[in-house]
């Protein structure tokens, strides 16, 4: 998995609704995601492609981080 320091990342844990499916702290843990560490913001939503559950919540997320992101690259703008 490719991951650029700082840029928001989503991960949609798919196939939710599958008894079998890998919970997502195990996703996460798996994808070694906490060592990304504080600077990279992220979010690893449960979601089933089958039913739609998840997937606006994980978008959500995902517009929530760019927007924190942009925010906090302006202030840092603004301060020089
Ligand atoms: N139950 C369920 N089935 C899904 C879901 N998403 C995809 N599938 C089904 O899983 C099968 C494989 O589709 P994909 O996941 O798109 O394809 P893939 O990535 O090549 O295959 P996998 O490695 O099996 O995921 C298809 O029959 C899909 O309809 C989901 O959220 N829930």
């Amino acid at each position: 998995m490719l991951v650029v320091a700082g840029v928001p990342l989503l991960v949609l844990a798919n196939k939710q609704d599958v008894p079998a499916a890998l919970a997502v702290p195990e996703v996460e843990r798996r994808l070694g995601l906490q060592e990304l560490g504080a600077g990279t913001p992220r979010c690893v939503q449960g979601c089933s492609a089958r039913d739609g559950l998840g997937l606006h919540q994980g978008l959500r997320s995902l517009y929530d981080m760019i927007l924190k992101r942009r925010r906090l690259q302006r202030l840092g703008r603004s301060k020089r």
